[in-house]
């Protein structure tokens, strides 16, 4: 792993926060990208090294308004920049953790992703992120 690659953050209305993280950050969001396999709509602002991703939920039926519904807004995941994401995913796996996705998937902001099941992590939900090459 590494570095933090960006931290999810799970909002209800991704106007008003891209808003208040502009304020916050003192930096205009980057990058909006709907990802329609996960359901979400993502705004990202840069932070240094590291980003903030904003999600906002696109249907119901999905991680991002499960989240809000179970718990409200706040921070959703932790993603982690891998250089290669299938040694990590079998390092993990040979470890026990449980991969939420057997093979690796198209992510936000031009990155292949695989998810690490909370449970397995006290808590947190892992992402993890290789930045696919041109
Ligand atoms: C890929 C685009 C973008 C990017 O960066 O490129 C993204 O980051 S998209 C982010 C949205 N997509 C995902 O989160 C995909 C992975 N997530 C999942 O597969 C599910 O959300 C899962 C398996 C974590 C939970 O799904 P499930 O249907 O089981 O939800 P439940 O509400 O029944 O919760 C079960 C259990 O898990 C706990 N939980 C759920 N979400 C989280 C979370 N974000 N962090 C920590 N824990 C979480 C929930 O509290 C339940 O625990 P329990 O003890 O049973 O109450
Ligand atoms: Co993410």
């Amino acid at each position: 792993m590494n570095k933090i690659e960006h931290i999810g953050i799970a909002v209800k209305n991704m106007d008003i926060s891209c808003s208040l993280y502009e304020q916050l950050l003192g930096a205009a969001c980057y990058k909006k990208e709907l990802v329609a396999s996960e359901g979400v709509n993502t705004a990202f602002f840069k932070t240094g090294q590291n980003k903030i991703e904003l999600l906002s939920a696109t249907v119901a039926d999905s991680p991002i308004a499960k989240f809000l519904e179970r718990k409200g807004e706040g921070i959703h995941h932790i993603a982690f920049d891998v250089e290669d994401i299938v040694v990590e995913m079998d390092r993990l796996k040979a470890a026990g953790f449980v991969l939420l996705n057997e093979q690796p998937k198209r992510g936000a902001d031009n990155k292949l992703v695989c998810f690490v099941h909370p449970k397995g992590t006290n808590g947190v939900l892992v992402e993890l992120c290789q930045e696919i090459k041109a």
